[in-house]
């Protein structure tokens, strides 16, 4: 089956109809007219409500997630902050940040509430970082992590653990250029995987020759071949989200403003919202429609006030009011 939901439309048909969707929906919605999409929006939003765990007195520091990020090198630093600093505003407890030696001043200078290891390319890395992974829940691999075959030697073997332990993995820009040349890395991986590529990003994955159909389509011999529990989290101007044969579209807010950076809060946001879900026993794709209407909300209220200079550091600032719009239960 085929589910398909943008901020207007939500539409099910057969998987043997994917090529005729356009048609169907618009037919479907000059049938039922736009309520019953609104309403099934609001449904997958309404879902989005239970991830964020109460904030009570009987939880202790770290139950509300320990992410680690995988990323920052000497060219890009500002990448696997963002990454970060949206996982532990969104609501996580701990964020370990594993980067290259160059990174890791200029990162702790930016907050003292992340934990920077820079570690990841020194000569035992992996023996170094192994004690560490235990301890998370979600690793989020690529921001700014660059694509020396040195890092990504010891991103291989890092993923290797984090397979033994079952790991949840989110993994977005430098991370998806690795899976694209080594796909097996994460074939018949033993826990949710979700994989953020951008528009460039999608067509080095799913190979630049899959056609001109639908980005569904387009990954099914991907994913068929990878096996395993994973999403394609697709940023575009709408975002797409693709697991198990159905793709929903997430719209509505963002501006015309693209920042570097906005990617990288999408995956910092998802990794907390990876937690909770899997913590839950919810599907992976409702953190992701969650990270999708924040980082787009997150957009549009800083548009609102900064216009054409807002960056991804005025996006962080509105995380607080979006959450407390889209995300607390009232
Ligand atoms: N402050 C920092 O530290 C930041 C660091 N970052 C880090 O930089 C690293 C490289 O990431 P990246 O995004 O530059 O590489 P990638 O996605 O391959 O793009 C390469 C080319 O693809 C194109 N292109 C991209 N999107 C497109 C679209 N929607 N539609 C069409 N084309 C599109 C576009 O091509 P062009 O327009 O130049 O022809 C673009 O130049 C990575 O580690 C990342 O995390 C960033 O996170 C930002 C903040
Ligand atoms: N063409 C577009 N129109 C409107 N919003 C968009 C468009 N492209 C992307 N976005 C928004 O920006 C978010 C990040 O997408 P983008 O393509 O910038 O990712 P990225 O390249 O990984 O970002 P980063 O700069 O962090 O590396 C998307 O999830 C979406 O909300």
């Amino acid at each position: 089956m085929l589910l398909s939901l943008t901020s207007k439309s939500l539409i099910k048909v057969n998987r043997t109809r994917v090529c005729t969707i356009s048609a169907f929906s618009k037919s479907f919605f000059r049938a039922f007219g736009s309520n019953m999409s609104q309403s099934l929006e609001n449904q997958i939003a309404e879902k989005t409500k239970q991830l964020a765990p109460p904030l009570t007195n009987d939880r202790h520091k770290g139950q509300a997630g320990r992410i680690g990020v995988f990323g920052g090198s000497l060219e890009f630093t500002g990448a696997p902050y963002y990454s970060a600093i949206t996982s532990l505003k969104v609501g996580a407890d701990l964020v370990y940040v594993f980067c290259a030696k160059e990174a890791g001043l200029v990162i702790k200078s930016y907050s003292p509430e992340l934990i920077v290891l820079p570690i990841l390319d020194q000569p035992n890395a992996v023996q170094q970082i192994e004690p560490w992974l235990k301890r998370l829940h979600v690793v989020l691999i690529g921001p700014g992590l660059g694509r020396l075959p040195s890092t990504f030697a010891v991103i291989e073997r890092i993923i290797g653990v984090c397979r033994n332990k079952k790991l949840p993995l989110v993994i977005d820009a430098d991370g998806l250029i690795f899976v694209s040349q080594k796909p097996d890395v994460i074939k018949d991986y033993p826990a949710p995987i979700v994989l953020t590529p951008n528009v460039m990003e999608f067509g080095r994955l799913v190979g630049q020759n899959t056609g001109d159909g639908t980005k569904l389509e387009r990954s099914s011999c991907f994913l068929n071949k990878l096996g395993g529990q994973v999403t394609i989290l697709c940023k575009d101007h709408e975002d797409e989200i693709i697991s198990n044969g159905k793709s929903v579209k997430v719209s509505g807010g963002g501006s015309g403003r693209r920042s570097g950076g906005q990617g990288d809060m999408l995956g910092g946001s998802l990794s907390t919202f990876l937690h909770w879900a899997l913590e839950k026993q919810v599907e992976p794709n409702i953190a992701c429609f969650a990270a999708c209407r924040l980082t787009r909300d997150c957009n549009a209220r800083a548009f609102a006030k900064q216009g054409r200079s807002m960056t991804a550091v005025d996006m962080i600032h509105e995380i607080h009011d979006v959450f407390e719009e889209n995300f607390e239960l009232k």
